[in-house]
């Protein structure tokens, strides 16, 4: 098991694909200052030689942490997702080994409605195509397919944060909302949830999907789905690329079926800038084609900055997994003059009374503890009066099924 004890001045912290600059301000001032801050992803091989001495990673959805990744990173102890989508993270491979992963699943959700909000009134206009044209010196200027937004139906798959947020600000613009989402939800102003996504399909002049990358999620919208659609409607996608099956969309766009879409995200996306984009969509004038940009505005990267670094300091300073995606969560109350253990284990029965069996060998008296657990892991956090030694540490470590063992502020590293 790794030795997970840390002192603050010794905490690495590995910032990745820009993070933005608030989350270092955080972490500097609670007084972490072994930070490297780097604008890009890396690639497995360079992640895996970086990551062997880091405590904390930060990534947004390039950086792909798995089990090969995770298993080089002996230290690490928490990441976060600076964005919403958490599938680039093997969330089983970070749980197995005791490692608590956090996100921020509000801070770019209105970035996205805004973007899908107005690439709708841009596709019902035609605007890609007719654009493109004028740049090429030609004038395309007809009203043909070209609509108002007032009075059309705008269907939006996954009726979460984001497509519950594009649901107002859409009926504000005269659309006609209807969702279709697998639970059951209230709707926003007049929206109304359709009973299955074909009939959502059948009935919506613009589609804008919003799901997770689920198993269940992937391929979502094929052949048949794109048949389904009213002819001329418009397709939008700034979810995630493994929902749509891109080659029927580029055929469906080819022949005319849909008049427009406006996708953000890829099955296979560049690694960074210098990469070369490739797909089917490209040269297709009536598509807007955007690099994963749904969530970036100055404004979402600033809080979501903030937001990910307070968790995974909270977490570091005290233990707390408020929020975590993969964690029991457990809200700590503060500890002064209190030494704190946190105890992560596998979820079987023995464990809590064979730590407290080495406490009372120990003559370690508890003054708090607070347990929580899912179905894999256990998660335990103990106030200790007095000061504890090396040697009720190393008892702990070899508990049954420890997973990880953090000691914040004892003698030895406070
Ligand atoms: N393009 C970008 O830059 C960004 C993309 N995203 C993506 O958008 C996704 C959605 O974000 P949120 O709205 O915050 O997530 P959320 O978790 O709040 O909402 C997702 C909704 O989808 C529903 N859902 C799940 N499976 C479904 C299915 N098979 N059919 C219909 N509905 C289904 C869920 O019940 C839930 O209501 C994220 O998971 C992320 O992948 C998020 C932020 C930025
Ligand atoms: O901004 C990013 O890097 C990713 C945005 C995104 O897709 C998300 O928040 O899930």
């Amino acid at each position: 098991m790794a030795k997970t004890s840390l002192e603050k001045g010794k905490i690495k912290i590995l910032l990745l694909e820009g993070v933005h600059q608030t989350a270092v301000d955080n972490f500097h001032n609670a007084g972490y200052h072994n930070i490297e801050h780097l604008p890009t992803s890396l690639d497995e091989e360079a992640l895996i030689e970086k990551i062997r001495d880091v405590h904390f990673i930060g990534i947004r959805s390039r950086t792909q942490l798995n089990e090969r990744v995770f298993a080089a990173a002996e230290k690490l102890v928490g990441v976060g997702c600076f964005c919403i989508g958490t599938n680039q993270v093997d969330l089983q491979a970070a749980l197995k080994r005791g490692i608590a992963v956090f996100n921020a699943p509000y801070s770019n959700t209105r970035s996205v409605a805004e973007l899908v909000l107005a690439e709708a009134i841009m596709l019902l206009r035609g605007i890609p195509e007719k654009s493109a044209r004028a740049h090429q010196g030609g004038w395309l200027k007809s009203a043909k397919n070209s609509h108002e937004a007032r009075g059309k139906t705008l269907g939006i798959v996954g009726y979460g944060n984001i497509g519950a947020q594009l649901s107002v600000l859409a009926e504000s613009m005269g659309f006609n909302v209807i969702y279709y989402d697998v639970v059951t939800k209230l709707g926003m102003g007049n929206a109304n949830q359709v009973g299955s996504l074909e009939e959502l399909l059948g009935r919506s002049d613009v589609i804008s999907l919003h799901v997770p990358d689920l198993s269940s999620t992937r391929w979502l919208i094929g052949e048949k789905e794109i048949a389904a659609m009213k002819p001329g409607a418009v397709f939008i996608n700034a979810s995630r690329g493994s929902v749509v099956v891109i080659d029927a969309l580029a055929e469906a766009i080819k022949a005319g079926k849909l008049n427009g879409a406006a996708i953000d995200v890829f099955p296979v996306e560049p690694k960074g800038n210098d990469e070369e984009f490739e797909s089917p969509l490209r040269g297709l004038e009536n598509v807007i084609l955007t690099p994963h940009i749904g969530g970036s505005t100055l404004e979402a990267q600033e809080n979501i900055g903030i937001e990910v670094s307070e968790k995974l300091i909270t977490y570091s300073d005290n233990g707390t997994t408020v929020t975590s995606v993969n964690f029991p969560e457990v809200a700590l109350p503060a500890h002064p003059d209190k030494h704190r253990l946190l105890h992560i284990h596998d979820n079987v029965p023995g464990v809590l009374s064979q730590i407290n069996r080495v406490l009372s060998e120990n003559d370690i008296n508890i003054s708090g503890q607070y347990l929580q657990t899912n179905d894999k892991v256990g998660y335990v956090v103990i106030d200790v009066d007095k000061a504890y030694g090396p040697p009720a540490l190393e008892a702990l470590k070899q508990v049954d099924h420890t997973l990880k063992l953090r000691a914040l502020y004892s003698s030895q590293n406070s």
